[in-house]
Parts: C-alpha cells; structure tokens; sequence
C-alpha cells in the first residue's frame, strides 16, 4: 500500500519505517528543514533503538522517501497519517495548531479521495474539527473523504518494539470504506493475531486520552504509597511485587520515582482535565494524580538538600538526563527541574546522560559550575554526592567499586531505586532511594 505520514517526530518516524518495512511504499513529509536534511541522509534525527538501521534498509531497498512538499505527500496517496505535534497549550489544553495546519494543507491540495488518520494524540471530537476544515479549504467539494482515528500507544525507548507488538489496534472509523482500507493496512498484524478494535472516531480519541492518564494515575498511586512506606518502614518494591500478582493491578507501572516526565503523560493529563472540564466535569482524580507528580522532584530536592546540609559548592555528578531511558528525549524530564534548582543554589554539576547530552545542553550550556562528560566514571571524580535519576542499564551494571573510590563522599541520592539497599550498605555507601 502507497503511504503517506505527515511529521517526522517520534511517532511520524517510527510509523513510517515500520509501515515501509512491512513492505509499504512511504513517504514522509517533514517540514522542519534541518530534520529533512538528516533523514535524506538516512540519518535519523532522534535516538530510538533499531530506528536508523530500520530508515536505512528501507532507504535502500526504495520504500521510503522524505519531502518537505505537503503537496507531493497529498498526492502520493489516498492513506495520510497525521503525526503532528499536539503540545500542551494554553491553560494546559492541547495546542492543536498543527493539526488545525495539515488538515487545512492537505484539503487545499486534494483532487481526488483520501483517508486522513489521526495518530497524532487529539482531545475527543477533533476528527469533527479536521473534517470541518478539510470541507472548508476544499477547492473541489464533490470530493469525498474520510477521516479515521488511529492512536499510537508506542513508549519512548521500545518504540519499534511496541509497534511491531501492539496490545491492540484502536480504529475509529464512520464509513465502510474507510474500515476497510484500515483492516488491510494492518492485515500483517491481525494475521498474527494481534487485536485490532474497531469504534468510533470519538471512542478511539478517547480511548488514547483515558489510557494514558490511566498510567499516570498509576505512576501516582505507587509514588504516594512509596512516601507511605517511608513513614512506616517498608520496601516499595515488595508492596509494588505483591500488588502486581494480582493480575487486576498489574505490576506494570508501578514502579516508584521521581515521577514521571516525557512528551507525553505530562501534557495529556492537562489536557485530559481540560477536556473533562469543558464538558462540565470536575476530574478531581486526575488534578490529584498530577499534583502528586509535581512534588516529586520538589521532594527529591529536598532530599538532596537534607543529606548535603547545602548544595552550594558541593560537586555532585548526576546520571541520566533524558526523560526515561534508551531515549535522548528531556522533554519534561524530572533532570531539567532537578539541574535548574541545584544550578540555582550554586552546585557543581557534572552531567552524564548516554543520548541526551546533546539535547540537554541546549538547555543548560556549559558554564563554570555545569559540566557534561563522555565516560559515565568521569562524573564521579571527587563528587560529594551521585544522584541517580534516569535508572539507565549501564547505571544499573556500574562497577560499584570504582564508583566509590573515584568520589570523595560516598553518598548516592537514587531516583529511580536502581539498587538493592542492602547491598549498597554492604559496600559502604551512605545510600538514599525512594520509598525504602
Ligand atoms: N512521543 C511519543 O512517544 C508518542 C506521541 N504520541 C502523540 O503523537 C503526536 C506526535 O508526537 P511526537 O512524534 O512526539 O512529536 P514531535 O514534535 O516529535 O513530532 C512532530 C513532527 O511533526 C512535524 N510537523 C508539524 N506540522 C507539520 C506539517 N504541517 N508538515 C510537516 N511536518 C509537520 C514537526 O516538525 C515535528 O517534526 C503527539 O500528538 C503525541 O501526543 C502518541 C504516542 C507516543
Ligand atoms: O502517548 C504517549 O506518548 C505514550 O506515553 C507513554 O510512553 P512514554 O512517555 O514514551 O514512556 P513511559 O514508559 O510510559 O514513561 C513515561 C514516564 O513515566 C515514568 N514511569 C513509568 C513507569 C513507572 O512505573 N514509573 C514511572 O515513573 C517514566 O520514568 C517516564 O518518565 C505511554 O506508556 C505510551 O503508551 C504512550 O503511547
């Protein structure tokens, strides 16, 4: 099948490399020159396991191609994939502007049938929204269109994974056509047995919005039973354990932190609340959920200020600056807030992150007091204290023995609970995790 998908970004790339590598011809508009240019080298501009070798083997052989010309996507083929930015706008709505844009660009070069799907992660009757303004900026109005909706549930770091495996397929369709065109896009994975659903556009949309507040919501529970924990003296990790047993809960996001960060969970529990309270509805459970996230990082940095007395001149070597890991991704990383607080109180911070250096010193440039190192061990030098906050395997296997001798105090602050308490006494380390 001919496919075209609008926006190269986590999701664009990842549907489209794995749509080509399924055998469908791609094309791929990107309007952000600079991740053109990358992509038409065969250069993927984000970090995301097995993605660039994925982009070059489909390069190769032919079945994907890049294009800033929404007009030469448009008319490539019947199939286009919204996967467009929705940021959280004002007062914390999703910005749909982008959305708003390529349904108007795609209306205004149509000539002939198309499916216009929404990947991108929409507040409930946006497919309204986009049908309106593809009648609207319409040249030829005898033209017929559908407009589906087709939520992407891939996470960050595992994401070719996640869409090669889905747990299901959401479909929102209206018409005949447009489920049948649906259902033979995604025949190799419902040969394969995975679910496919098919609802309406307003059941699809929601579905996405519902599932990831739900996560979050579950993020926060753990995080308020991990303070519980604390206050009581039990391991989170045995009440995390023996909660997931109980195959209605799940062990599945459960695990206790800093909270959770990211492009998405933060912005769609905004919207989610918007959305519930432009229909009149009061989602008190999720303003929790998301108070709850925010004071994580406020209690991490109390934390540090409780162990270090002062921050001020203490050298502390962070681990982990992307949101989660295997991912170069900060957007909303509990790190930028973490750095921003400890710059301020006058800390030496020497960085390490294995992708998201790059990223991170966009926003914070080198300067006396912040540095970025290549070896994760070179952070370590005479560091009064390691904090821990992207839980990174490499951070896990470290050779805990050359961590303590390379530090002048050996103090780990863990955001993550990478390691076993009891070990880390075992080899002397003053060491501090959550809820344990
Ligand atoms: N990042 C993730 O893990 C997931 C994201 N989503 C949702 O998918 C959507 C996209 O997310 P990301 O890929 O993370 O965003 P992103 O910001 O990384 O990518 C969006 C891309 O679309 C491009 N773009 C915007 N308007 C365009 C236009 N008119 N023509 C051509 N290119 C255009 C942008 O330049 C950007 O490269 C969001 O709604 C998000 O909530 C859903 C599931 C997972
Ligand atoms: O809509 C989206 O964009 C995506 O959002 C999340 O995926 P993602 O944000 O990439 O990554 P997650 O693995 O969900 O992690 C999100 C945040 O929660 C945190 N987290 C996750 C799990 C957990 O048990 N505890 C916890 O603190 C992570 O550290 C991270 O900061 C969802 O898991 C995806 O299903 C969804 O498609």
């Amino acid at each position: 099948m001919k496919i075209t998908v609008i926006g190269a970004g986590y999701v664009g790339l990842v549907t489209a490399a794995c749509f080509a590598d399924l055998g469908n011809e791609v094309l791929c508009v990107e309007k952000v020159s600079s991740k053109l240019e990358k992509l038409c080298r065969g250069i993927s501009p984000i970090y995301e396991p097995g993605l660039s070798e994925m982009l070059q083997r489909n390069i190769k052989e032919g079945r994907i191609q890049f294009t800033d010309r929404i007009e030469e996507g448009v008319r490539f083929s019947d199939v286009i994939f919204l996967c467009v930015g929705t940021p959280q706008g004002e007062d914390g709505k999703a910005d749909l502007s982008q959305v708003e844009e390529a349904s108007r660009q795609i209306a205004q070069n149509m000539t002939d049938y198309k499916l216009i799907i929404e990947k991108s992660t929409v507040p409930v009757n946006t497919h309204q929204w986009v049908k309106k303004t593809v009648k609207r900026y319409i040249k030829d109005k005898s033209i017929d269109f559908d407009v589906a909706s087709n939520p992407e549930f891939l996470r960050e770091g595992s994401a070719i994974y996640d869409f090669m495996n889905p747990d299901r397929i959401v479909v929102g369709v209206e018409s005949e056509r447009a489920r049948k065109i649906m259902e033979e896009l995604y025949r190799p994975f419902t040969e394969k047995g995975f679910p496919l659903l098919i609802t309406t556009p307003a059941a699809a949309e929601l579905i996405k919005h519902a599932s990831n507040s739900f996560l979050a919501m579950k993020i926060s529970y753990i995080n308020m039973i991990a303070d519980l924990c604390e206050k009581v003296g039990a391991d989170i990790n045995e009440v995390a354990d023996g909660m997931g047993y109980d195959k209605r809960i799940g062990r599945d996001f459960l695990n206790a932190g800093i909270g959770y960060g990211g492009s998405c969970f933060p912005k769609d529990v905004q919207a989610f609340i918007k959305i519930a309270e432009d229909h009149g509805l009061d989602f008190g459970l999720l303003k929790e959920t998301e108070k709850i996230n925010r004071s994580r990082r406020r209690k991490f940095l109390d934390r540090i200020e409780d162990v270090l007395w002062i921050s001020k001149d203490k050298n502390i070597a962070v681990w982990g600056l992307a949101f989660k890991p295997n991912t170069d991704d900060i957007r909303e990383a509990p790190s930028i807030d973490i750095v921003r607080e400890l710059d301020r109180l006058g800390a030496n911070l020497r960085l390490y992150d294995p992708k998201a250096m790059e990223n991170f010193r966009y926003l914070f440039p080198e300067k006396e007091n912040i540095s970025y190192v290549e070896d994760m061990y070179d952070a370590l030098k005479d560091a009064d204290a390691l904090l821990i906050i992207t839980e990174w395997d490499q951070f896990k296997n470290a050779d805990l023995d050359r961590v303590k001798q390379l530090m002048r105090l050996p103090i780990v602050i863990d955001g993550r609970n990478v390691y076993d308490p009891k070990m880390m006494k075992e080899k002397g380390f003053e060491y501090y995790s959550i809820g344990r």
